[in-house]
């Protein structure tokens, strides 16, 4: 796991493997634990990862957020979370569209994911 994305990751949290929205178990300094439910396995292309495969990352937006309310100074967590917007947050999820007077095009051009290839390399 990239250095940079590890501060963003915590159990009970979520993270987004080749796609696919998971549930992290564990943590340490190597990296992060999850399970996989047979229907997870069943209709995504997790079940064809092997050990040393690179896969696309992306880390929780209010983990982001979180990280550049406390990160005052820090550039590179700053940098990495969008402006705290109701559409930003409608965008992710997190609040009702309607409510947040924002109506999904399906354009996702300016969405916040932070993504990383994960290799052997940088593990
Ligand atoms: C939050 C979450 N966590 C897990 C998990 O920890 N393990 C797992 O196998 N599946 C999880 N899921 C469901 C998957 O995201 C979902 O099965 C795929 O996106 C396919 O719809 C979700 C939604």
């Amino acid at each position: 796991m990239p250095g940079e994305l590890a501060r963003y990751i915590a159990v009970k949290g979520s993270v987004c493997v080749d796609g696919v929205s998971l549930t992290v178990n564990a943590v340490d300094a190597r990296g992060f634990a999850v399970g996989l439910i047979p229907h997870t396995l069943a209709v995504t292309t997790l079940n064809e990862r092997k050990v040393g495969d690179a896969v696309n990352l992306e880390v929780d937006l209010m983990a982001r957020y979180v990280a550049r309310l406390l990160g005052a100074g820090d550039e590179p967590a700053r940098a990495a979370a969008p402006p705290l917007t109701r559409e930003a947050l409608a965008r992710a999820g997190y609040l009702d569209d309607a409510a947040a007077g924002y109506t999904d095009s399906g354009d996702r051009s300016d969405a916040t994911c932070l993504e990383a290839p994960v290799s052997e390399d940088n593990q």
